[in-house]
């Protein structure tokens, strides 16, 4: 393509008038533009538009419009509610608007490939929530793990407990429990009783006071019950603040 490109632009007398850039896109450095127009391989879809929005350099564009397989385009204009929402479209749709431009049939392109296509323009929102991009990205990871599931099922796993237990600074795992004699001298018996050395048995109960936290903060507001898939970014940014303010935090 760099080649046929390059000899129409010489044909023209525009070679000045146009700079070449031959790597690879999702390793290149880009620098700020204005527009950006592409009929990329559609294996790279996810990983460009999450380098254009999210990357580690802030690109400020004016839109970027891109041909999309068919499937992937309409799952990256889902809102809340509908049946394709998913982790890749709360994403997007925090920082971007994506807006369906056209389909483009299988039978326009010679030879003919096996999907269709659809054209979108994808814009970035002027105003942005006021939020940690890797906290919120690392947050709609662990609550799209299992779309359908409501958060009370996703955030009682023991895997996603034990993570985000890691990942919290000691004090905030604590939930303001403060243990009396009692507690210490019964958790003394447990150690005798199931054979266990003491570090082991604190972590148990450390990471079940933490996980009663956890569910705590999410019954507080009616969260327990709610699916991600349906939920609007307000609600979500509003539980990652109620998570944050608690000192739970989902990127560390
Ligand atoms: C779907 S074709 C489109 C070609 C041309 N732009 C057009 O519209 O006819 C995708 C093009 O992207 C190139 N390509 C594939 N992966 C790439 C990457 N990671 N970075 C840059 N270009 C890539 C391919 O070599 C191919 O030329």
């Amino acid at each position: 393509m760099v080649g046929a490109l390059r000899k129409r632009v010489e044909g023209l007398g525009l070679q000045d008038r146009l700079t070449i850039v031959e790597e690879d896109v999702l390793k290149a450095h880009l620098p700020q533009f204005d527009v950006c127009v592409a009929n990329i391989p559609y294996g790279i879809s996810s990983p460009l538009i999450a380098k254009l929005l999210f990357g580690k350099i802030k690109l400020c564009f004016r839109s970027a419009t891109l041909l999309l397989q068919k499937e992937f385009a309409w799952r990256l204009m889902a809102k809340p509610g509908d049946s394709e929402f998913n982790r890749l479209a709360v994403n997007v749709g925090l920082v971007a608007t994506v807006k369906f431009l056209m389909n483009v049939s299988k039978k326009d392109f010679v030879p003919c490939p096996k999907v269709d296509s659809s054209l979108v323009r994808i814009q970035q929102r002027s105003e942005l929530p006021e939020i940690d991009m890797n906290e919120w990205l690392a947050f709609t990871r662990t609550c799209f793990s299992k779309r359908n599931k409501t958060l009370g099922a996703i955030f009682r796993q023991k895997k996603k407990i034990l993570e985000l237990s890691r990942k919290t600074p000691a004090c905030a795992t604590n939930f303001g429990v403060s243990e009396d004699d009692h507690e210490i001298d019964e958790r003394d018996d447990m150690k005798e009783t199931i054979g266990l050395e003491y570090e082991d048995v604190e972590d148990g109960l450390e990471v079940g006071h933490f996980k009663e936290k956890i569910i705590g903060i999410l019954k507080t507001k009616g969260f327990d019950n709610k699916r991600p898939s349906k939920m609007s970014h307000q609600e979500l940014l509003d539980l990652l603040h109620l998570f944050n303010q608690h000192g739970v935090l989902f990127n560390c």
